[in-house]
């Protein structure tokens, strides 16, 4: 019995690297169930499993056990059902990967991922890529953008990866970490990999396997290996994480700078929309929760994105 890492799951098959770094294609061992949990799928990118090898010249192996989550992400499924897809398990951060040249995140695309990975338990830092092309104004925007999530407790770092600036930084950031790493197309998620991992672009080619023939991976997360210990995943096609279960009334606890004040609004069930006695929005008036944090508060209670 041998214990590893599932880098690369295809739904049928699982890509699995042991401790010495040998990979096996692995398959589940009859009926497989997992307690509690409503999904499709029962192992996912980022699980530790038990496998016995089956055939050590074709390198398959036979799972038997998986051991338990520290977290993971789900994408809920389109019909809204009670079942979802695991993207991955056990991440120890994300990286949201913005940019305020072009094209620009919006600060709510930043707010909606913020708060889906509070609600994953999965601390991000926000990483604000090609801080060569700001001019004086743009940078004067970026530190005050900056100096907000900041405040709030999220870690920033700006970045350009043409350039090499702040890169060190990013490398030291993923160090040691598994890491989700997030951000709309053109932000530069494939420059600044390379700018820390350029060997990575071989690497993955040459794990491509035979598990992988003909099948359509856009729905399953990749694991890339870019130092020892040291993973990003990327979840293709995924730009933001679903809301799992979370009512109206809980989007405020996604909001760090939200939930401190919450036990201070007259209603219990406060919504922070036009009740009175409201403490959030008295915070808001007085420039203690920045207005843009609030309208992306609002576009999610509105947006109907989340069940009641
Ligand atoms: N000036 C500047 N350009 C950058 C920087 N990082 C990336 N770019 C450019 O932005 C474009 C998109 O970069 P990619 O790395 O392909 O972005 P991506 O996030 O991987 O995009 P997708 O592959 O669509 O997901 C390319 O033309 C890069 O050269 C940067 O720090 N500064
Ligand atoms: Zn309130």
């Amino acid at each position: 019995m041998q214990k590893g890492l599932v880098i690369r799951s295809t739904g049928s098959w699982y890509e699995i690297r042991n401790t010495d770094g040998h990979i096996f294609q692995g398959r589940l061992k009859g009926k497989f169930k997992l307690k509690g949990l409503k999904v499709t799928n029962p192992i996912a990118v980022g699980d530790w499993v038990l496998f016995e090898v089956e055939d050590e010249a074709e390198n398959t192996a036979v799972i038997s056990d998986i051991s338990p989550r520290k977290n993971y992400i789900i994408r809920q499924s389109v019909h809204k059902t009670a079942h979802g897809h695991i993207l991955a398990a056990n991440l120890d951060q994300a990286v949201m990967l913005a940019t305020l040249a072009m094209p620009r995140t919006s600060l709510g695309f930043i707010d909606r991922f913020l708060v889906s990975a509070e609600s994953f338990r999965i601390p991000t830092t926000i990483v604000f890529n090609k801080v060569d092309i700001l001019n004086d104004e743009g940078l004067e925007y970026q530190q005050e953008i900056m100096d907000l999530y900041q405040r709030i407790g999220y870690k920033c770092l700006s970045t350009s990866a043409t350039e090499g600036e702040g890169v060190d930084a990013f490398r030291q950031l993923l160090d040691h970490k598994v890491t989700l790493l997030s951000g709309h197309s053109g932000v530069g998620k494939s420059s600044l990999v390379n700018a820390i991992a350029p060997e990575l672009n071989l690497r993955t080619n040459e794990v491509s396997s035979f598990a992988n023939k003909g099948v359509h991976t856009t729905t399953f997360a990749e694991m890339f290996e870019l130092a020892p210990d040291t993973y990003i995943i990327d979840t293709p096609g995924i730009k933001e994480l679903g809301l799992m279960d979370t009512s109206k009334e809980e989007v405020s606890h996604y909001f760090p700078e939200m939930r401190d004040r919450l036990n201070q609004c007259r209603f219990h069930n406060c919504l922070h929309f036009n009740e009175p006695g409201c403490a959030i929005k008295e915070a808001v008036a007085e420039g203690e929760i920045a207005e843009s944090r609030y309208m992306s508060y609002l576009s999610m209670i509105e947006g109907g994105d989340n069940r009641r």
